[in-house]
């Protein structure tokens, strides 16, 4: 048996919509794979009530049949669905890392991106590789047609997550088809912002690339409470916040210092609006990691 521990992600980061992703230090989903003659799949954990076992509609399943690596799979997810943080892609990085070392496929972590990325068109219609690329690489990684890009990164990060849930499928529907030259050369800019303040480790430059007037203020509506959180983690010291990925998770950038504080105002600000949430108080991360069980 093999174990692979494969964590969530936040992606887009407000001005990097479908491109840009990071990993996170936690929460994380644990796969677990033997071979067997067909894929059969068992799940455990937050959310698992909500997730098809059928190999057909699970993202693990699309990446079983990609590899032609048939295998008894068992999800034990701490990654939410349907919650902002990737929840859906954990499971296919990991299931890809997993079933690439059980079959010994030889395939590198950048070959199975788009591997991994067969697993998301399943669910949200469009083979986006914003999530499992930090997934399976770690760090902050640039997701477009041409391959992924990836850094090492050490930005801290509270990512809080509602007990509501939006589809990557319904808030695609609220995607703008299209933009202003003038929102387009603005989010230009705070996309490269953000992308220097990566390689810097530099919050404040992080913070302040997150900004985007395009696709955020579209999917934000969709979140209660969202304008009260977000405020409310500015005035506790983030450097910036934005929709975590389709929502309705909500994501701060920050100094480690203010972290704490960051993650009580972010609860609080939900809880007045009537809304129960939980605070990750995390960084950005390492990509999956595989443990030979014997
Ligand atoms: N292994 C899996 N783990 C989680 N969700 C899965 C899995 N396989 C299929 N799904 C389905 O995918 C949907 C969740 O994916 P969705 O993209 O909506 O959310 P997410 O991955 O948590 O969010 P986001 O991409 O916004 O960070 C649910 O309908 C769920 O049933
Ligand atoms: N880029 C994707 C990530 C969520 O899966 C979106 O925002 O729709």
């Amino acid at each position: 048996m093999l174990t692979v521990r494969a964590p969530a992600t936040s992606a887009n980061l407000g001005s990097g919509f479908d491109v840009f992703g990071v990993a996170l230090g936690a929460p994380a989903d644990v796969i677990r794979v033997e071979r067997a003659p067909e894929t059969s799949i068992t799940i455990t954990g937050a959310g698992s009530e909500y997730i098809p076992t059928d190999p057909e509609q699970n993202t693990v399943g699309a990446v079983a049949d990609a590899l032609e690596a048939p295998a008894t799979i068992r999800i034990d997810k701490g990654v939410r669905p349907s919650s902002g943080l990737g929840s859906s892609a954990a499971s296919a990085a990991g299931a890809a890392v997993a079933l690439n070392a059980l079959y010994d496929r030889g395939l590198s972590r950048e070959e199975l991106v788009p591997i991994a990325a067969e697993g998301e068109a399943l669910v949200s219609g469009e083979a986006h590789a914003d999530n499992v690329a930090p997934s399976l690489l770690g760090g902050f990684t640039i997701a477009t047609d041409d391959g992924v890009t990836q850094v090492d990164a050490s930005v801290p990060l509270v990512a809080c997550l509602p007990e509501t849930s939006v589809s990557t499928r319904d808030a695609r529907g609220v995607v703008p088809k299209t933009a202003s030259l003038e929102d387009v050369v603005d989010t230009v800019g705070h996309a490269a912002t953000l992308a220097v303040g990566m390689t810097r480790d530099d919050p404040e430059l992080v913070g302040r690339g997150l900004a985007d007037a395009i696709v955020t203020p579209e999917r934000s509506a969709l979140i209660d409470g969202y304008d009260a959180v977000r405020e409310a983690a500015l005035e506790a010291g983030a450097t910036g916040v934005t929709v975590s990925g389709a929502g309705p998770g909500v994501l701060a950038v920050c100094r480690e210092s203010d972290r704490r504080g960051i993650a009580g105002a972010m609860m609080d600000a939900f809880d007045a609006a009537g809304i129960e949430s939980r605070a990750y108080q995390t960084a950005v991360g390492e990509g999956a990691r595989l443990y030979r069980d014997g």
